[in-house]
């Protein structure tokens, strides 16, 4: 598994997903499995394309590996969009998130050291 932590601007794009319905309303970061043949980054620029519609270049590792429920484990990579306007294909809403609304939103309970890793690096990036 692998996400995107998508920052533009200063602020960090944050989806919420749609299903299933134990998820449902919890956020996280956009992204999805690696597909056999694939690199972990090019799985997230797939899927960035497939869920967003955006073109994003994929930055550096992010926070540590995040074990999941269903015992996959999640890595985060930073991400800069480089082309579009992010669209909720397949959440239900997007956010873009400043650093003091970082923690607005119910995250998903392994997102959560990783979002405090992008707090960090918003704060150090100014
Ligand atoms: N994409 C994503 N999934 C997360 C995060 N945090 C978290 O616990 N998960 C969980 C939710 C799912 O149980 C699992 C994989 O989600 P997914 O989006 O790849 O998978 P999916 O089952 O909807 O299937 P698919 O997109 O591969 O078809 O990881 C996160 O930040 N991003």
């Amino acid at each position: 598994m692998v996400g995107a932590a998508i920052i533009h601007g200063g602020r960090l794009l944050a989806a919420c997903r749609a299903d299933p319905p134990e998820l449902a309303g919890g956020w996280e970061f956009p992204g999805g499995k690696v597909e056999p043949g694939e690199t972990e980054q090019e799985a997230l620029v797939r899927e960035c394309r497939e869920e967003l519609g955006i073109d994003v270049v994929v930055g550096e590792r992010i926070g540590a590996d995040c074990p999941l429920h269903n015992g996959m484990v999640m890595r985060v990579w930073t991400a800069s969009l480089t082309r579009g306007e992010p669209q909720a294909r397949e959440h239900s809403e997007l956010r873009w998130l400043t650093e003091a609304q970082l923690f607005d939103v119910p995250w998903l309970p392994a997102d959560l050291p990783v979002v405090e890793a992008v707090r960090r690096h918003l704060k150090e990036s100014g």
